[in-house]
């Protein structure tokens, strides 16, 4: 009998290289007809038989992860952000879970700067006021010579540093472990959190979800910044207190935000949408032709690694 492989990722994150590697092996494939997340209703009717899972933004929950078991042996995340996964759930069924380090760094780098630049020269409101029919030239201000603050410096946080570098930014940074290349590389400063919330002019989050980290930008740190810096988010929605950003860009305690994620997503009457002073993007990190390839197809080699009796190679399970 074929081995059933569910992919999950939706219509537009997957690519015809990965597809490839799969069929190759003679896998039959159940696809995510959508081009939205598949709900937990969805899952656990396409989850049923499955030994392989490509995931993508969908919520793996413990009873998703029940329903596979016990022929469900990997989940393998088209991305690094394993948050959306019940980890412990896996664990308990012997579900290896695996994700795609490094494949879509550059790409929410990317994505990082031109936020900080829309932000720092209001790009998107100057758009929008040319489509009104006014001629309005916003006065913003340059990336050299400013503080950027960066809060958790691994592969993506590592990008963004060789980025603003090159912009001729001075980087700070919070880690919980510090890495000696971004200082030799990039001439990064680590500091404690606090003192980056403090002394940036940016500050870019680069952290994952997790205890530790959730809340982390609540009103206490909101109001250690400047009054005329910018925050910008392109890590993961529980990483900030919604309603007190709200009240600190409202209220004038920092300049502007740049937001790529959201506590819910898609955002539902967020009061974030009333204001002038943010920019959003809908969790578009990742989405580039090259970091949906890179990103497939290691997910895909692991799904095969897996299924043919070998170790994963980047297993999140400990
Ligand atoms: N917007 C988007 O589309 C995307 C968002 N992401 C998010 O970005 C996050 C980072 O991705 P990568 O850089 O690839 O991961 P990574 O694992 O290479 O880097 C994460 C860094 O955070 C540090 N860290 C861990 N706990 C911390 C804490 N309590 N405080 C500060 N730093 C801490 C780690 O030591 C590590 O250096 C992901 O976890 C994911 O949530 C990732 C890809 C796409
Ligand atoms: O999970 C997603 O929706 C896209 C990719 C991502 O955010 C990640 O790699 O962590």
């Amino acid at each position: 009998m074929k081995k059933k492989v569910l992919i999950g990722s939706r219509e537009r994150s997957r690519s015809p290289e990965a597809m490839e590697i799969l069929n190759a092996q003679g896998y039959e494939l159940i696809v995510n007809p959508h081009d939205r997340a598949l709900t937990e209703n969805e899952l656990l009717e396409m989850i049923k038989g499955v030994e392989g899972m490509i995931a993508g933004s969908e919520i793996v929950t413990a009873a998703v992860i029940a329903a596979g078991a016990p022929t469900l042996k990997v989940i393998a995340k088209q991305g690094v952000g394993y948050n959306t996964i019940n980890v412990d759930a896996a664990k308990e069924h012997g579900v290896a879970v695996t994700i795609t380090p490094g494949a879509n760094s550059k790409s929410v780098a990317d994505l990082a700067l031109g936020l900080m630049m829309a932000i720092a020269r209001q790009i998107p409101q100057m758009d929008s006021s040319i489509r009104k029919g006014e001629w309005y030239r916003h006065t913003g201000v340059e990336l050299r010579g400013k503080v950027l603050g960066i809060i958790g410096m691994g592969n993506i946080g590592g990008e963004v540093a060789k980025r603003a570098y090159g912009f001729g930014m001075k980087i700070i940074a919070y880690d919980v472990y510090p890495r000696q290349e971004f200082i030799d590389n990039y001439g990064v400063t680590y500091l404690s959190l606090d003192e980056v919330f403090s002394e940036a002019d940016f500050i870019s989050l680069h952290a994952p979800a997790m205890l530790e980290t959730a809340g982390m930008v609540n009103m206490d740190r909101l109001r250690k910044m400047k009054k005329t810096s910018y925050i910008i988010n392109t890590a993961r929605g529980e990483l900030i207190v919604e309603d007190d950003l709200y009240k600190a860009l409202k209220e004038g305690i920092i300049a502007g935000a740049a937001l790529d994620v959201f506590a819910q997503e898609p955002p539902q009457n967020s009061p974030l949408m009333e204001l002038k002073n943010v920019v959003f993007t809908s969790h578009a990190g990742a989405y580039t032709n090259e970091a949906i390839v890179g990103a497939g197809v290691m997910a895909a080699e692991e799904i095969v690694r897996v299924l043919s009796g070998s170790e994963a190679k980047y297993s999140v399970v400990k």
